[in-house]
């Protein structure tokens, strides 16, 4: 089976000369859940930024090759892989600019064309994905971050992805809405690549751990071996909260 997302050989030197990516290779498969570890300035953002063609080799210097479900990422289909690959950025009130929920979870599909009843539904089928379809006509900086977090979810999913790509999806939630989000992120019918710095969240949701150091890929495999690997953790800056041991959650509630 072709993998959705093909990322092979992709390095990239930002323009003041800076490498962030030396040779980066991954594969994800339809379905997956994958997160994206690593430590600060790894090189995930700058990753997640060639998934749709925000950061391309000629923002910089760079050499490799993306592609989305077989599609080579050139000018050409940047507009068909902006559609299949959805990024949810880490502050939502990025994605978040119109008068209301409706609206900004409309703007992506009215744009694709889509109109009436049909632009309705889509809007609705999103926001009821992520439990927020109440809200529908509240604006948006009305609401609290865990629900604008989520509204930014929907404003994603109403353009029916391929592929969802969440950067530090639980940053700034409180408990309950880190949980809530989970159960939301879960159940969601769609391939799922999730930069986070939340190790139990990634052991929680994502059954593969892909490990970025420096520009490289250091580690790709199961997120509970990538966890309970204290060598490969320390060497690359990868800290467990205190109190959290991956060894003590039960093997049969981890994701497959
Ligand atoms: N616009 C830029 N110009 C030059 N260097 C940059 C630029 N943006 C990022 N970098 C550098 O590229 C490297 C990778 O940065 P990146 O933001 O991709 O890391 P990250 O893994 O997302 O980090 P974090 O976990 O802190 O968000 C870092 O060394 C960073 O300083």
């Amino acid at each position: 089976m072709t993998p959705v997302l093909e990322v092979d050989g992709l390095s990239f030197a930002y323009p003041d000369g800076h490498q962030a990516l030396f040779g980066v290779d991954l594969h994800v498969h339809a379905g997956e859940r994958v997160a994206l570890l690593g430590p600060n300035g790894a090189g995930k953002t700058t990753l997640v930024l060639h998934l749709n063609g925000i950061l391309s080799a000629e923002s910089g210097d760079g050499a490799g090759s993306v592609s989305v479900s077989g599609l080579a990422m050139h000018k050409k289909n940047l507009l068909e892989i902006r559609r299949r690959v959805g990024i949810v950025f880490q502050d939502p009130d990025d994605q978040l600019f119109m008068g209301s929920v409706r609206a900004d979870v409309g703007f992506g599909p009215a744009n694709l064309g889509i109109k009436g009843a049909a632009l309705e539904r889509r809007v609705m089928d999103a926001l009821e994905q992520v439990g927020m379809a109440d809200f529908a006509d509240r604006p948006p900086h009305h609401l609290s971050f865990g629900q604008r977090r989520r509204v930014a979810v929907a404003t994603v999913l109403a353009m029916e992805p391929e592929i969802l790509v969440l950067d530090e999806p639980s940053s700034n939630l409180d408990p309950a809405s880190r949980r809530e989000l989970a159960d939301i992120l879960r159940g969601l019918d769609v391939t799922v690549l999730m930069v986070t710095h939340d190790l139990p969240y990634a052991l929680e949701l994502c059954p593969r751990s892909v490990v970025l150091s420096a520009g490289r890929v250091v580690a790709d495999g199961r997120t509970y071996d990538v966890l309970t690997d204290d060598a490969l953790m320390s060497a690359h800056r990868l800290v467990l909260p205190w109190g959290f041991d991956p060894r003590s959650v039960p093997i049969d509630s981890l994701p497959r």
